[in-house]
């Protein structure tokens, strides 16, 4: 059986890769909200709790659920060169000079392996390793009071990588703030038993181009979508596209969908997403906006595009069906569709066809897909949705059972 199994969107949820949000958003303050992608500062404990919640439903519904530091620790626990790995990927982001580098590798290197990986995650402040001020500098002269910063985004554990197939994409993050976050997850499918020696389709050290999870939708066995959005570019989905269409990784068809480019919807799934075998939700007041291309192998390596007619007609190609259902997160009300997609109405995560997991403040579009016969689960997420994630953002699907179409 393979490690990794991920033929469709809405196929029984069986395993699972999250984090629960830690002391690196305790370290969110109102000046770094724009560079950390955040839009506000979340009650901490409330988040937690939340975060548990939405745990407990995938457990309560048969999903084995996995923590990313659990994974992190086993991997550096067995194996000293992930570790001295793991350490050299913050200090790459250290502007300091050799002599601090160095020492401050030392101290990395001397901490526990699970204060450790706080560490990577939280940051490293420069109080934590200097207990005394010794210099007129040290007392008087305002620094920057971080070696390398907290990464308060790793809870939405969907962009950093993606599952595709038996494979993954290992995504090269748009934003510094985020690119740590994807190096810290290719540290685990390098070492992991659970995750190593997987097919990888696209690599996080690919320069000028980038690919965040949230723009990969896996439409079925032979079918993925990619968005190009404010995160993901087009030489990105061109790599990720010639990568799957030119290998035996049995994807024959890739959509290339266009949304707008926009801090409120900054991947495909803030806009859209599958709920059920012939059915989507989708923020309508983008709907016109949307275009779409089919990329083929057109052999030799390189790739074929067709411009498609609308997204509508495109997924019943794709998925041999006559028509599918596009269902308006929010319903005909353009006010109430952006307040609802503002707090992620539209980031569904399907745990079997028909059935997903929601934020429950989104009561209208809830109540619009529980009238198109899909059966909601709905968790706490006021705090959670301070980030601009929602239930797809936050997770790693690793293990779905397979459909038929
Ligand atoms: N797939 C997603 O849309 N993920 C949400 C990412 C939110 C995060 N604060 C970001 O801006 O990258």
């Amino acid at each position: 059986m393979d490690k990794l199994s991920i033929n469709s969107e809405i196929g029984k949820l069986n395993k699972i890769l999250l984090h629960r949000p830690g002391f690196e958003l305790d370290r969110i303050t109102p000046e770094d909200l724009k560079e950390v992608l955040f839009d506000d500062i979340p009650w901490m404990s409330r988040m937690r709790k939340e975060h548990d919640g939405f745990a407990k439903v995938l457990k309560e519904t048969g999903t084995e659920v996995l923590f990313v530091t659990d994974c992190l620790l086993e991997v550096i626990n067995n194996n000293e060169q992930a570790k001295k790995e793991l350490v050299e990927l913050a200090l790459e982001e250290v502007q300091y000079d050799n002599i601090t580098i160095n020492g401050l590798r030392e101290f990395l290197l001397s901490l526990d392996n699970k204060e450790l990986i706080r560490c990577i995650i939280a940051g490293l402040s420069e109080s934590e390793v200097k207990s005394s001020r010794v210099t007129l500098s040290d007392y008087m002269q305002d620094k920057y009071p971080y070696y390398f910063k907290p990464i308060p985004n790793l809870y939405f554990m969907r962009d950093v990588g993606v599952v595709i197939k038996n494979g993954v994409a290992l995504s090269r993050m748009k934003t510094p703030i985020r690119r740590r976050e994807s190096l810290i997850v290719r540290l685990i499918y390098k070492y992991h038993p659970d995750f190593s020696g997987v097919p990888v389709y696209f690599d996080n050290k690919e320069e000028k181009m980038s690919l965040e999870g949230g723009d990969v939708l896996i439409l079925s066995k032979e079918c993925v979508l990619i968005g190009f959005s404010e995160r993901t570019s087009l030489e990105g989905i061109d790599k990720l596209a010639s990568n799957l269409l030119n290998s035996n990784s049995g994807v024959k068809k890739v959509l290339a969908v266009k949304i707008p480019h926009e801090r409120a919807f900054m991947h495909l799934d803030t806009v859209f997403t599958m709920v059920d075998y012939d059915k989507f939700v989708i923020f309508p007041n983008i709907l016109n906006d949307i275009e779409v291309i089919t990329i083929t192998s057109g052999g030799k390596s390189t790739l074929k595009y067709e411009a498609e007619e609308n997204l509508k007609t495109a997924l019943a190609k794709a998925l041999n069906l006559p028509s599918v259902k596009l269902i308006k997160s929010g319903g005909s009300s353009s006010v109430i569709s952006a307040r609802e997609q503002w707090n992620d109405s539209t980031n569904t995560l399907a745990i079997s066809p028909g059935v997903v997991i929601t934020y429950n403040r989104n009561e209208i579009s809830n109540e619009i897909l529980d009238r198109n016969g899909i059966k909601v689960l709905s968790i706490e997420g006021s705090e959670l949705v301070r980030g601009r994630g929602g239930p797809r953002c936050m997770s790693m699907p690793l293990v779905r059972e397979d459909i038929d179409f």
